[in-house]
């Protein structure tokens, strides 16, 4: 094996650069070779106005897929909630890292907890997806809350609650575990109140198809179980039609005796912002083996969600 050192594409937000060089060093020591960072810049890390107008995180992940594809870069690491569920035939998911919680948390003025905040609250989120998990749990708990839509990355967001303007703003706990920030947090959301985003917590590491030599030494890095688990959440995002910021929510658990694991469980939940009307339903099956039964698991769950009219609560998909 040589000693060239391997090109790690990343942008140059904080989490974005410590995700990368959290899994730069993993790759240095399953492969023994150097790892350098290659900062690329993105249209929406440019210009905010643009990000709004183009809409989404797709373009931070498009300009990463596009240097490995161009040869500029040898692999990438993206958030695997942000990566759109098409694979691309140039490209290969060479590994999926064990995931880490995959739950949202509150940060709140006071310490306080989301059920503890003061009627009238005002909780800050651009995710249709936590705004109608958390208004849907407002209604049915009579707390009197309000989600305002905000954008931003986590350190401006966090701001929003230090400056006084905001109450609380919700955040994936993975992220702000990789920049150091977990100690802001005020309250961990349970996943029966919030149903994290299909793939959150975990991270995607993608090369150029026809590297079959990096392909196999980046895949030390993948963690079989959490590969099916994102595989079936993603399956279900996918076979509801619904893009990376729609109001879905997915998660694949073990469900165990004692040692033994049983069978695997995907819960997923779709709900007007308003949190109105939501479907939320859960599936049980043995432990897909291959990937072909991981997405079997979401399409599965998919056709009874839509049974029970989960398209008709996805009008606000991305725009
Ligand atoms: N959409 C932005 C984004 N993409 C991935 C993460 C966090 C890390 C993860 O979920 O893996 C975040 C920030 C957030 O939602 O708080």
């Amino acid at each position: 094996m040589t000693d060239k050192a391997l090109r790690l594409g990343t942008r140059r937000s904080k989490l974005a650069m410590a995700q990368s060089g959290q899994v730069a060093e993993a790759v240095r020591r399953v492969t023994g070779r150097p790892v350098e960072l290659v900062e690329i810049t993105t249209y929406g890390d440019v210009s905010r106005e643009a990000l709004a107008q183009i809409g989404g995180t797709g373009v931070f992940v498009t300009a990463l897929r596009d240097a490995l594809v161009r040869g500029e870069v040898d692999f990438a690491v993206h958030s695997l909630k942000d990566l759109p569920t098409a694979q691309p035939a140039e490209l290969a998911l060479a590994a999926v890292p064990v995931r880490e919680d995959p739950r949202d948390v509150i940060v709140a003025r006071d310490a306080l907890k989301f059920t503890d905040l003061p009627r009238g609250a005002r909780i800050g989120t651009g995710s249709p997806r936590r705004m109608a998990q958390l208004n849907a749990y407002a209604r049915a708990h009579a707390l009197d809350i309000e989600t305002v839509a905000i954008r931003g990355n986590v350190d401006t967001r966090i701001r929003y609650v230090r400056d006084g303007e905001l109450d609380a703003v919700v955040l994936a706990a993975a992220g702000l575990n990789r920049i150091g920030r977990i100690d802001e947090v005020t309250d961990f959301l349970s996943v029966d109140t919030v149903l994290p985003a299909p793939g959150q917590g975990a991270l995607a590491i993608e090369c150029a198809a026809d590297n079959a030599d990096l392909i196999a030494a980046l895949g030390e890095l993948d963690d079989p179980f959490t590969r099916v688990a994102v595989t079936a959440e993603r399956s279900l995002l996918a076979a509801l039609e619904a893009g990376c910021s729609a109001p879905v929510g997915a998660l694949a658990d073990l469900l165990t005796d004692g040692q033994i694991v049983k069978e695997m469980r995907l819960r997923g939940a779709v709900g007007t912002t308003d949190g109105t009307r939501t479907v939320q339903l859960s599936t049980t099956g043995s432990v897909p083996q291959t990937h072909e039964q991981a997405m079997a698991l979401g399409r599965e769950l998919a056709t009874e969600m839509l049974a029970q009219g989960a398209a008709g609560l996805m009008g606000e998909r991305a725009q």
